[in-house]
């Protein structure tokens, strides 16, 4: 592909990695950074074994945050939870493919809300799950770890699936953006978007040395079109 027709991919830091004790003064910093999303993961100990933050702390995040916020609902029984989320300040709301019996209802009552509508997929779902509401679709969110911990190391078959999926979506004339969410580096980041994606989720990359904005900067210049090898 010719890099100077690649768009350079949206930048969601994860607040998972965030300091929680300030989390004010993180997404006060995050606000006038590179990022374009905050993504905001949300674990119930039912679907994920894990239990993150849900609705009051979106709520105190979405006070002091400039960007969209991202919200990855990986919970059990997400439909009963939407037009809280979507209350306290959610601007996408993904759902996870595996936790809905109805998929095609849930994405429409996303749409009702008013909110971007995202469907994520466990690294053991194949994209062509997605076929029937591909269309209906605005982002589709590829797990590149299993889904419930930051810090976990980037499954390499995710640019296999990422490339397929943007198959899948051009094949639907959706326009669905693909974000990529796990294990996300600057070592993997250029293929990801070579492969197709469009947003790209970091946690522990973002935050752990200390300086996210400096991090999402060189983010943001290292993956600017003009910057990608042809072959990357
Ligand atoms: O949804 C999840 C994990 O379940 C992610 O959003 C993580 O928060 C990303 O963190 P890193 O893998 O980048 O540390
Ligand atoms: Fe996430």
């Amino acid at each position: 592909m010719n890099p100077t027709h690649r768009k350079a991919p949206l930048l969601a830091p994860s607040l998972l990695a965030a300091d929680f004790g300030n989390l004010q003064a993180e997404t006060e910093r995050l606000a006038s950074s590179a990022a374009d999303w905050l993504h905001f993961d949300v674990m119930d100990g039912r679907f994920v074994p894990n239990i993150s933050f849900g609705i009051p702390v979106l709520e105190a995040v979405h006070r002091y945050a400039k960007q969209p916020i991202d919200v990855h609902l990986m919970i059990a029984e997400p439909q009963h939870y939407l037009s809280a989320f979507r209350d306290a300040g959610a601007s996408i709301l993904t759902v996870h493919y595996e936790a809905c019996t109805h998929l095609h209802r849930v994405i429409q009552q996303i749409k009702q809300l008013g909110c971007r509508a995202g469907v994520a997929l466990n690294p053991h779902t194949p994209v062509s799950m997605l076929e029937d509401v591909a269309a209906d679709l605005d982002v589709v969110l590829v797990m590149s770890v299993n889904p419930g911990f930051g810090g976990q190391s980037f499954i390499p078959n995710t640019l296999r699936k990422v490339a397929q999926l943007k198959e899948l979506l051009v094949d639907s004339g959706s326009q669905a953006l693909i974000e990529v969410d796990g294990g996300v580096t600057l070592d993997n980041a250029p293929a990801l978007v070579a492969a197709g994606a469009d947003v790209l989720v970091a946690g522990s990359f973002v935050f752990k040395n200390g300086d996210p904005v400096g991090t999402l900067a060189r983010m943001r210049a290292e993956l600017a079109p003009e910057a990608l090898e042809p072959n990357n």
